[in-house]
């Protein structure tokens, strides 16, 4: 099969080299099914620096990208979402798509949480936005695999084609396990007693009117005897947080991975969805303490405040864009293997905005990222949280050529980077939070992924 793929694209790109009407072309036909991770794990030994691993809650949506033949990207933090949408556009114009199957052209990548706060060298390589084209990518829905191979018409493209004619082939051996997950060596949070004192600082602020809500975050950073290979983490992930967008964005060996619960927005033709998440208790140890949790949750008042910013923020942008707006009048419990979470769907339908990127930027952040308002939460982070946020609880999914797209917060997530693996996690603070039980909801939200990279929790 991959020799038949790879001799008809390459016809293909002969033929259109010699029209060249656009400069890159695309191919995509039917293919054996294979598991996406191990996919996914051929990337590095075929020359591929970047890598891209999406799955959506139910599994229905795989996407696995490799490498990238066109790189949108800016820092400019004022109209990023503007200038990546007309980039978009501009991208699609210059792609053909072929083959056995329809597949629109797709980006992947993300946008940091706050443009205008400062980057630290943490984050180099992970700009205000960034969309990648791949240059291989495995797409499976609902269990049917299709390979989508993108290549610059001309030399480069025969120079491109010999990498994935490697990947090709090695793809039908599917011989590699992931390495084994290194050991811990430590585990630091250099900054806890200064989130503790912001947190004290941020319910002040609240109480005495200046904001309703700011979400506050913090960061530790375990270090291991050698790299966690991110398929590996990815593995642990797929097996330990089923009911989460599992992602992954590498490039050049930094790779920001994790399971998220909450879908920022997803808009497929005129339909469009948001999941408002944020109220959250942990997980019963039994049956009984974990419904009289829920039950506790569902009830509390500080909880019920915190997830009803977010509601009435979704549903106000969804009803300035669409002509229909449904969710239910109460919010459901969303339960997590650590933790459980207030939810509430909201569907819009007849949505006029034509490209998902214009949703990403109304939307982000929500109130359960940022918090309310938006401006003022923004403000409150800036000056109390003491961390670069990066990509953390920022936008990350994909868009196509016709506009529709899905996109998760990176949240329950962390940074790879050499041998070092920076965790993130944060917690809505409104006016009645106390800041040790909010300490200790940030080290629930940390613990799936602790848990992916093979750190055992005792409690
Ligand atoms: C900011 C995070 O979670 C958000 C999502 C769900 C519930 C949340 C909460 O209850 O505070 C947060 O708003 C995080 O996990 O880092």
């Amino acid at each position: 099969m991959a020799i038949g793929f790879r001799h008809q694209l390459q016809q293909q790109l002969h033929k259109w080299a010699a029209r060249a009407a656009r400069p890159f072309v695309s191919w995509t036909e039917p293919w054996e099914h294979i598991d996406p991770v191990s996919f996914f794990m051929q990337g590095p030994a075929c020359g591929f620096r970047e890598r891209f691993f999406w799955s959506n809650p139910s599994g229905t949506t795989v996407l696995v990208g490799l490498g990238s033949v066109c790189t949108l990207e800016t820092d400019n933090g004022d109209d990023r979402f503007a200038e990546m949408e007309a980039k978009r556009q501009e991208w699609s114009e210059r792609v053909v798509s072929y083959g056995e199957v329809h597949q629109p052209p797709l980006l992947f990548g993300g946008f940091s949480f706050d443009p205008h706060r400062e980057r630290t060298g943490l984050w180099s390589r992970f700009p205000a936005a960034k969309l990648i084209a791949p240059a291989v990518l495995l797409t499976v829905r609902n269990g049917r695999a299709q390979l989508t191979v993108t290549v610059p018409v001309g030399g480069k493209g025969e120079r491109e084609m010999e990498r994935v004619g490697r990947l090709l082939d090695r793809a039908s051996l599917r011989a590699d396990a992931p390495a084994a997950l290194p050991t811990l060596v430590s585990d630091v949070e250099e900054a806890s007693d200064r989130w503790l004192a912001a947190v004290r600082e941020a319910i002040g602020q609240i109480r005495a009117g200046s904001l309703d809500k700011v979400v506050l975050a913090r960061a530790r950073r375990l270090r291991f005897t050698e790299p966690p290979d991110p398929a590996a983490v990815l593995l642990r992930l797929r097996e330990q947080q089923p009911f989460a967008y599992l992602f992954a964005f590498e490039q050049d060996g930094r790779c920001l991975i994790g399971a998220s619960p909450e879908q920022l927005v997803e808009k497929a033709g005129l339909t469009c969805g948001s999941v408002c998440l944020a109220g959250s208790v942990r997980r019963g140890a039994t049956p009984n303490e974990d419904e009289r949790l829920g039950a506790w949750l569902q009830a509390d008042v500080k909880n019920r405040e915190e997830h009803q910013f977010v509601v009435r923020m979704i549903h106000r942008l969804f009803s300035s864009v669409c002509e229909a707006v449904e969710m239910p009048a109460r919010p459901q419990l969303l339960k997590l293997p650590h933790i459980q979470h207030l939810c509430t769907p909201v569907v819009g339908r007849g949505c006029r905005e034509p490209s998902v990127l214009r949703l990403v930027e109304l939307l982000h952040p929500t109130p359960a990222l940022g918090g309310s308002p938006r401006e003022r939460a923004l403000a409150a982070i800036r000056s109390l949280e003491p961390l670069d946020r990066g990509w953390y609880a920022a936008p990350i999914g994909w868009v196509n050529s016709e506009g529709d797209g899905e996109w998760a917060v990176a949240i329950r997530s962390a940074l790879l980077v050499g041998n070092d693996a920076v965790l993130f996690a944060g917690c809505g603070i409104v006016a009645d939070s106390d800041p040790d039980s909010e300490y200790e909801e940030t080290a629930v939200k940390m613990r799936p992924m602790r848990s992916a990279l093979g750190v055992m929790d005792n409690d």
